[in-house]
Formats: structure tokens, sequence, C-alpha cells
């Protein structure tokens, strides 16, 4: 992890009518970490990933990318800039095929355009790479399958070759091992921990294990506001975090 910082949120907020779904949030995310956010149903991570990635407006605040002002831009100029996004609800093209998926994904990236995007022959130098990455994410035999006859886990995998594909600085990851296996998680949390450092990684994630596996930088929201940003160890030591998680049916670990 670097000293520099990738992402910086200055009192970001986002309303939804009278709900203050987002209050006042500042952090900052280093350059190469695995920054883990954590906190009970309804704490306001998954309405902050969305202010980060761009599919929600911010009421206040300023996001800022590498130092740039993106509180402003839409979805595609911050993936031009290198956020890249799983969400809870797949996006995934289902009667496409996995390779296709990825491959969409990486010409898009390219700036190839996508005329005649099917005919995958003529396009060797994309091709490679969505092999590749379906290689690293663990289904390098499920090239010709469609997505929809992919296992939940493995659909799972395959948001992560597709966000990989767009080449990000920042993935951002809205609970990736939810609903899986263990098996499938524990292989999910391999894969995140091997990402090289270039890319640096926003989680999102209930399951604690693989946050205080995976995570050198873990944040507490409770409520729409940060409760505490530190180590692993901080955080689990934290009196403050407990009784966030203590007053609701969640229970920290
Ligand atoms: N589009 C919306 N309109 C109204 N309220 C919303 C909307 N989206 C989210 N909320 C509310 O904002 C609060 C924060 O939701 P959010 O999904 O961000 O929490 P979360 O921390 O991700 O929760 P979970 O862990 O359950 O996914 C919740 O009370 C939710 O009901």
């Amino acid at each position: 992890m670097s000293d520099i910082d990738l992402l910086e949120l200055r009192g970001v907020s986002k309303h939804f009518g009278s709900f203050t779904a987002v209050d006042e949030v500042s952090l900052t995310v280093r350059a190469g970490a695995r920054h883990a956010i954590i906190g009970p149903n309804g704490a306001g991570k998954s309405t902050l990933f969305g202010l980060v990635s761009g599919t929600l407006a911010a009421g206040t605040g300023t996001i800022l990318l590498d130092g740039r002002d993106v509180t402003r831009l839409p979805v595609h100029r911050r993936v031009a800039l290198g956020t890249a996004a799983t969400f809870q609800h797949s996006s995934l093209f289902m009667r496409e095929t996995v390779l296709e998926n990825v491959l969409l994904a990486a010409l898009l990236r390219s700036g190839a355009g996508l005329g005649g995007w099917r005919k995958v022959s003529a396009r060797t130098t994309e091709l490679a790479r969505a092999r590749t990455l379906l290689e690293r994410v663990g289904l390098p035999d499920r090239h010709d399958l469609a997505v929809g006859a992919l296992s939940h886990g493995e659909r799972r995998q395959l948001e992560v070759a597709v966000a990989l594909a767009t080449e990000p600085r920042l993935l951002l990851l809205d609970e990736p091992a939810a609903g899986m296996s263990p098996a499938e998680t524990q292989r999910l949390t391999e894969l995140i921990a091997d990402l090289p450092e270039e890319v640096t990684v926003l989680l999102i994630e209930h399951d604690l294990d693989m946050v205080f596996e995976l995570a050198d930088t873990v944040t507490v929201m409770h409520l729409g506001r940060h409760l505490t940003t530190g180590t692993p160890d901080h955080v689990r030591a934290s009196a403050e975090v407990r009784r966030a998680y203590l007053g609701t049916t969640e229970a920290a670990s």
C-alpha cells in the first residue's frame, strides 16, 4: 500500500427524500489498499458505493479519484478513469456466453468499438486477455457456456473477471461472497488477495472472516455515518464498533 490517496471522499451525503442514507462521510483510500467497508444492515455501504461508482448522484460533498473531482461524472467517464464495480444484483448478460461477457468489457475498455463484436476471432488481443482473466478467476473451462447456466458462485467469479477486463485502478466489490459456499468464498478470497497492487480494492462484505483475512484497512459505517477507520486489529478491539453491531441483529465476532 502506498502513501498516495487514490480515492478521497469529503463530506459526502446522500438523501432519499427526507431520509439521509449517507451522512457527511469523509474517507480516504490509499493506492494499493485492500480496504473493506463493514457495518450493520442499512448502514449506507451500498449507497456509498453507488456514489463512488456514479450510479447515484451525491447530494453534497466531493469525490476525488487520484486528485481529480469526479463527483458529477457519469458512470462511463469514471470507468474510463479506472473505476470498476461489481454489484449485489448481477449486471451480467445472461444469454451471452461467459467469454462474450468478458470480451465485451475488454472491447469497451480498449475503445475498439462493438461493431461485429461477436466475431471473436477478429479480436485476438482482447480475446487473449479475456481468456487469461477467466483463468485467473477460476473459470477456464466455462468459456462457451451461457451465463444463465453458471452456478451462483461462478457468476460472482465472472463478475470479477468482467470488472478486471476494464483494467480498473479502483475495484469496487459489493458483497462478492454473498450466497457463496465456503469453498467458493475461499477461492474468491484468494483471487482478491492475488490481484496486483496496481488494483486498489474497496470491498463491502458481511463475511467478517473474509474481511479480516483480506483487508489491511477497515472502515465501519453505522446509520449512514463514518464510525471509524483503522487496521483490522483496531476495528476488532473497538468498543464503539461492538456497540454499533450489538444494537442490531448482527454481532461482530
Ligand atoms: N433508493 C432508495 N430510496 C430510499 N431509501 C433507500 C434507497 N436506497 C437505500 N435506501 C435506504 O438507505 C439506507 C442505507 O441503505 P444501503 O443499502 O446503502 O445500506 P447497506 O449498509 O448497504 O445495507 P446492507 O448491508 O443491508 O446491504 C437503508 O435504510 C435503505 O433502506
